[in-house]
C-alpha cells in the first residue's frame, strides 16, 4: 500500500528534521534569521551586495552570521517539505475506505500548529516555553505517525499473550514518566542550563540550598528582548538541570523494570522491544552523563536528543501491542 510506505519514508524524514532543529537549536543559530518565514526578508540567505544593501536598510542593528542563517533556513526548508508529506498522507487515507481518517487529520492539524511554534520560537525570541513546545511537537509527531503507520499495518502479536498484558498498566505509567523526562530535557536546554551543573552525581557545593522551584518551573520569565543564552539565574537553572537528573533516574529504574518484564513475553516482538529498551536506556543515561562530563559537545546532544526520540519511539510501540485489541 503506497500510503505505508510514504509513512515509513516521513517516519525517517521526521527523525532527520528533529535531529537538524536539535543541530540548529545546540548551535545557537535558532536566530540566525530574525524574521520568519523568509531569512532577512529573503527565500535564501541574502549575500548579493544588492541584496546586503537591503538588509543594512531593514536590519541596521543586525549581523548576518551566513552559518547560522543557513542552518536556519535549511531547518525551515526541510520542514515545509515535510508538511507536504503529511499533507499528502491525509489525503491518501481520505482517499482509502478502510484507512483511519481522525488520526491522519489530527497529524496534519498538528504539524500546521508545529509551523506556527517555529514561527513564534523566532519572532519571541526563543522564548524557553515555546522553544520547549516546539520540540514536543516534534516528538508528538514522530510518535503520532508510528502509531498512524501501525493503525495500518497488522502487527502479529498473539492477542491472547496474557502474561504481555498483565504490563499494559507499568507500560502506560513508563511512557507517562518518559515524557515527562523529555519535557524536562527540553526545559534544560532551552533555558541554558546544561552548564548550570557541572559535577556528579549531583550539582557541586551546598545545592539543596540554592534549590528554587518556583522560579525554575515558571512557565514565563518576564518580558526579555531576547531568551537567548537564557534569563535564569544560576540557581535557578541549576535546579532545572537537577530535576532534569533526577528524574532520569526515576525513568530509568521503570523503563528497565519494564524491559525485565517483558523477557518472559511469550512473544518474541515483545521481548525484542524489552533488549531494545534496556539498551536505549543504558544509551541514553550515557549520552546524558557525557553532555555533563564533556561540557555538551554538539554531537553528543544532538545523539542524546535521537536517544529521547528512539526511546519514545520504542515505548509508543510496546504500549500499542500491549493495548491494542487481541
Ligand atoms: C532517561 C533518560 C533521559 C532522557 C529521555 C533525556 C532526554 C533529554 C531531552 C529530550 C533533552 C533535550 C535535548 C535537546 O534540546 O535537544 C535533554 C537534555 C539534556 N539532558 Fe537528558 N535525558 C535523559 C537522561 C539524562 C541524564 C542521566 C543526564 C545527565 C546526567 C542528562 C543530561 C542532560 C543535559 C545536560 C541536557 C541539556 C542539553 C542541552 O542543553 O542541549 N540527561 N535530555
Amino acid at each position: 500500500m503506497a500510503v505505508k510506505r510514504l509513512i515509513k519514508f516521513t517516519l525517517v524524514f521526521t527523525l532527520a528534521v528533529i535531529l537538524m532543529g536539535a543541530y540548529t537549536r545546540l548551535s545557537d543559530a535558532g536566530l540566525g534569521c530574525p524574521d520568519w518565514p523568509g531569512c532577512y526578508g529573503h527565500l535564501a540567505v541574502p549575500s548579493a551586495s544588492h541584496e546586503l544593501a537591503k538588509v543594512e536598510q531593514h536590519f541596521p542593528d543586525m549581523t548576518i552570521e551566513p552559518e547560522k542563517a543557513w542552518l536556519e533556513m535549511i531547518h525551515r526548508y526541510i520542514a515545509g517539505t515535510l508538511g507536504l508529506m503529511v499533507l499528502a498522507i491525509l489525503i491518501l487515507c481520505l482517499k482509502q475506505p478502510q484507512a483511519p481518517k481522525k488520526l491522519p487529520s489530527f497529524i496534519a492539524a498538528l504539524i500546521i500548529f508545529q509551523a506556527a511554534l517555529g514561527m513564534w520560537t523566532v519572532t519571541m525570541k526563543l522564548m524557553p516555553i515555546v522553544v520547549m513546545a516546539h520540540l514536543i511537537g516534534g516528538f508528538s509527531l514522530f510518535a503520532l505517525l508510528l502509531l498512524l503507520y501501525l493503525r495500518l499495518k497488522p502487527l502479529r502479536i498473539p492477542g491472547g499473550d496474557s502474561h504481555a498484558r498483565k504490563l499494559m498498566p507499568l507500560a502506560l505509567v513508563c511512557l507517562g514518566v518518559l515524557i515527562i523526562q523529555i519535557m524536562l530535557g527540553g526545559w534544560t536546554s532551552s533555558n541554558y542550563a546544561a552548564l548550570a551543573c557541572t559535577t556528579l552525581p549531583i550539582c557541586e557545593g551546598n545545592w539543596v540550598d540554592n534549590l528554587r522551584f518556583a522560579d525554575a518551573f515558571s512557565p514565563f520569565q518576564g518580558e526579555h528582548p531576547s531568551f537567548e543564552f537564557g534569563v535564569l539565574d544560576y540557581s535557578t537553572r541549576m535546579t532545572i538541570h537537577v530535576t532534569h537528573r533526577i528524574w532520569a533516574v526515576v525513568t530509568a529504574i521503570m523503563l528497565i523494570w519494564l524491559a525485565m518484564k517483558l523477557r518472559y513475553s511469550h512473544s518474541h516482538i515483545m521481548r525484542n522491544s524489552g533488549y531494545l529498551l534496556l539498551l536505549l536506556v543504558i544509551m541514553q543515561v550515557g549520552l546524558g552523563i557525557s553532555n555533563v562530563v564533556m561540557n555538551l559537545p554538539l554531537g553528543i546532544a544532538v545523539s542524546h536528543n535521537a536517544g529521547a526520540a528512539f526511546l519514545l519511539l520504542n515505548l509508543v510501540f510496546i504500549n500499542y501491542a500491549l493495548w491494542r485489541k487481541a
